[in-house]
């Protein structure tokens, strides 16, 4: 029987956690990996996050090993591969808990209650249990032995990019938290450091956070713009361009590598920098399109917070989870489906520039999500920092897992929550934007404006720009990229 922990704070309690959010200097990491050297860290699952973030911690000079269930072991599962595969020390719970000075659970959510109840008899008096997510914690009132430290280390971003960040020499940015609960020996804070300095966190910007307000806010992303806004726009667009006779192997090349090139941008320079791509007219057909999302979707936006805020997400979503999944693997195999997941890309060559010209509608699908995300949150109460990371930052890093391997990679690399959210959002968008697709032409999605001269007006086009510039998300962005040196280029 779950609790939620959150809705059993008075509202003063609510909005004081939803607000915790401070941007760590990079001094603050000084100390390195240091209070973690020579300590043991357990991680119990190889899947996403567990084995990228191992490998990170390993490169980092720390011990790590893997805690897997004995089937996992007896059967050879692809956890028991990827960790054995990866020269790792591989053990049951009885086997690796006990000698743990730090257990990391990278088990999917829906297993935290089951998992924690079963290692946490087997851990040492004193020692550290740590989350990536902090669902079990809020959404569930998970209840922690008291000599127990506990602790939330939360890479914004899918494991796959987690590993490619770090190999890069950069890092994804992280949201560190100590359960006030559960901090015995007052150490949680050093040990979270460390932590986000092994995983390479701390290059990209690292939040002294909240299990709250991670969170209310991890979810609101990956629901939205992160996934469920790419999920949409993938099928919308893509059909779209069928419809209107454009080759359909150039369709599905466009957008499985388009969001990953337009994004790039977004990264470096935000919503401007992706707009002054375009020509002028184009900008200003794509700032026309993004305004009339809008008006359609914030009411969507703010039922996926509300829903958030106040429970119902994860009630529902626990109510499949004891319905063994049967949602979450009908929307699965549904998206696989779709004729954009089953049109391969076309070998056509398509330049970078081209992204831009011919994707001006994914463009402004972008820029609707990002700055509807970031208003939402803000308006929750996420402080802007941490719904910049949640909006802007992670989209590319979303994007990327796309650009492998389409839709079904984002939602393999994803952890199954988000999966699930993102379908909820996938499929009330869709029928949202019904109308709006019906005016929609080959100019802004497939082939580009085919304008004589590229003249636009000037009083329309200083207003544009003054607009962009002038969201909030620009101001922060600019902040938190400023703190970005080690940032590599992708595309
Ligand atoms: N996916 C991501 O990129 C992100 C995930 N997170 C968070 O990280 C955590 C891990 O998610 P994610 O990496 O997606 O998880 P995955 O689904 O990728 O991996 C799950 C791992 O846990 C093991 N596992 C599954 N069920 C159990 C169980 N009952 N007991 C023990 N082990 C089990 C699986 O191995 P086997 O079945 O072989 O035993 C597998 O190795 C979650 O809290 C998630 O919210 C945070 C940020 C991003
Ligand atoms: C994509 C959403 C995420 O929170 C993440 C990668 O940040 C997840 O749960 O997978
Ligand atoms: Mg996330
Ligand atoms: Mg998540």
């Amino acid at each position: 029987m779950s609790n939620n922990y959150f809705n059993t704070l008075p509202l003063r309690e609510q909005l004081e956690q939803l607000a915790k959010c401070r941007f760590m200097s990079m001094d603050e990491f000084s100390e390195g990996v240091e209070a973690l050297k020579g300590k043991k860290m357990v991680v119990i699952g190889c899947g996403a996050q567990g084995l990228n973030q191992g490998l990170n911690l390993r490169d980092s000079g720390l011990d790590v090993s893997y805690a897997l269930r004995e089937a996992a072991i007896a059967e050879k599962r692809q956890s028991w591969k990827n960790a054995t595969e990866n020269g790792f020390v591989v053990g049951t719970y009885e086997e690796l808990i006990p000698t743990a000075d730090v257990v990391l659970n990278l088990t999917p959510d829906k297993q935290h209650t089951s998992v924690v109840n079963a290692v946490m008899p087997l851990m040492k008096e004193g020692s550290c249990l740590s989350y990536s997510h902090g669902f079990n914690i809020v959404e569930e009132g998970m209840q922690i032995r008291d000599d127990i430290t506990v602790i939330m280390v939360a890479p914004k971003c899918p494991g796959s990019e987690v590993r490619a960040e770090y190999v890069r020499g950069f890092g994804v940015p992280t949201l560190i938290a100590v359960h006030e609960d559960n901090d015995p020996k007052g150490e949680g804070l050093a040990l979270a450091k460390a932590y986000a300095v092994g995983t390479g966190g701390h290059k990209a910007g690292v939040l002294m956070s909240s299990f709250i307000a991670e969170v209310k806010s991890d979810l609101m992303g990956e629901q939205t713009i992160l996934c469920g806004m790419l999920q949409t726009g993938s099928i919308l667009c893509f059909d779209k361009m069928v419809e209107k006779g454009i080759d359909a192997g150039y369709a599905s090349k466009l957008i499985q590598y388009g969001w990953e090139t337009i994004t790039e941008a977004l990264k470096y320079g935000g919503v401007t920098n992706m707009l002054d791509r375009l020509s002028n007219p184009a900008k200003i057909k794509a700032f026309d399109l993004s305004e009339e999302l809008k008006v359609i979707m914030r009411p969507l936006y703010n039922k996926h917070q509300d829903d958030i805020i106040n429970g119902t997400f994860s009630r529902v979503m626990m109510e499949d989870w004891a319905n063994d999944d049967k949602n979450l693997l009908g929307w699965r195999a549904e998206t696989a489906e779709t004729n954009f997941e089953k049109t391969p890309a076309g070998d056509v060559e398509i330049s970078e520039q081209e992204f831009f010209d011919n994707g001006i509608l994914m463009v402004a699908m972008v820029k609707a999500g990002v700055e509807l995300a970031f208003e939402t949150m803000t308006a929750a109460g996420i402080i802007a920092e941490s719904a910049y990371y949640e909006s802007l930052h992670e989209t590319p890093l979303i994007a990327n897992t796309i650009a492998r391997k389409k839709l079904y990679e984002m939602n393999a690399t994803i952890s199954d929550t988000a999966e699930y959210g993102c379908y909820l959002y996938n499929h009330a968008c869709l029928p949202l934007l019904g109308d709006f697709m019906k005016n929609i032409d080959t100019d802004v999605i497939g082939k580009g404006l085919d304008l004589a001269d590229n003249g636009v007006d000037n009083a329309r086009l200083i207003e544009v720009n003054a607009a962009l510039r002038a969201h909030p998300v620009e101001a922060v962005g600019a902040e938190l990229r400023a703190h970005m040196a080690d940032m590599k280029k992708i595309v």
